[in-house]
């Protein structure tokens, strides 16, 4: 019963026109690409779309899965936008679409996220985070990230004058990262506006769906070998990075935004998709 009903997730309401044309991009060529073997948002309805008391703070969260594992080698496919009006006036918006694959790939998940807390600055995640350790199978970093060319990317966005390396506070975070990982924020001079959006559509939009088709082609839709023993070390590291990621993204930052209850019910939500 809350307005959200009619406002889809797909449409990235409240944030800028590149912002919004590349969140809707990526999530269509996700669900154009593996569609047949995604089951739809199971989500209950105040979980796809939920907000504080005041209404200061909207959001919305779908989550489609993978057909069984005999059928799919994607666990699910995660999108989100939070929009939260600040007291000084201005807004935090968060868009995010994660990719996880299931234990009968080894092959890295996805990861984008655009966090916005002022007109001119933007926090951009673009990553493979890898599932699998880089140092014992030296044959993966070549796979996923020495053939894949994914530094050039990086490199051609840090060497745009305001963006600097994001350093996440979380140690936790660093950690779970590729090499290649795109941590950065960008920071602009107020007197020139639309800098930002000018940043998302030239550069962030090309690169990220760059990204994405890299991911699609050679993760989601790679095949690799996993044996037994294999497959239950993925599932084992897999679900601890669910957990750890649902606890240092959203621990603090939910109960702040939404209050308890509703923090409690939409991680109660992800939990429940996440530790399947
Ligand atoms: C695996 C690789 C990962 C990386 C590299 C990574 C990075 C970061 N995300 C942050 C955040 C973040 N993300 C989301 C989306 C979201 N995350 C999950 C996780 O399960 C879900 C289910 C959803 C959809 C609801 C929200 C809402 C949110 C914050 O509030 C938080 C933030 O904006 O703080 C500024 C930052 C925290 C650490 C820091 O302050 O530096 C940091 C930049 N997060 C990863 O998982």
């Amino acid at each position: 019963n809350n307005e959200f009903g009619v406002t889809k997730f797909k449409e990235f309401p409240y944030v800028s026109a590149p912002h919004r044309n590349l969140m809707v991009d990526l999530v269509s060529k996700v669900e154009n690409r593996l569609g047949s073997q995604l089951l739809p948002c199971s989500l209950p309805p105040d979980a796809q779309y939920y907000q504080n008391q005041s209404g200061s703070a909207h959001a919305s969260l779908h989550i489609r899965s993978g057909n069984k594992p005999s059928h799919s080698q994607i666990d699910f496919i995660l999108g989100s936008w939070i929009h939260c009006e600040l007291p000084t006036g201005g807004a935090l918006n968060i868009t995010s679409l994660s990719a996880f694959l299931n234990p009968l790939t080894d092959a890295p998940n996805f990861l984008i996220e655009l966090i916005q807390s002022s007109p001119t600055s933007l926090i951009l995640i673009l990553d493979l985070p890898p599932r699998k350790d880089l140092v014992l199978c030296p044959d993966y970093l070549h796979t996923f990230y020495e053939e894949t060319q994914l530094d050039t990317r990086k490199q051609i966005l840090e060497k745009i004058p305001e963006v600097k390396p994001y350093i996440s506070s979380s140690l936790y975070i660093r950690s779970v990262v590729s090499p290649t990982a795109i941590m950065v924020r960008i920071e602009t001079e107020a007197s020139r506006t639309g800098r930002v959006e000018e940043f998302i559509k030239d550069h962030v939009d090309p690169i990220a769906k760059e990204v994405l088709g890299i991911w699609l082609d050679q993760c989601a839709c790679g095949k690799r070998e996993v044996g037994e023993a294999e497959r239950a070390i993925l599932e084992k590291r897999d679900g601890l990075i669910k957990v750890k990621t649902i606890e240092v993204d959203l621990g603090s930052s939910f109960p702040r935004l939404f209050g308890p209850e509703v923090a409690d019910r939409v991680l109660g939500a992800i939990r429940d998709v996440f530790t399947v």
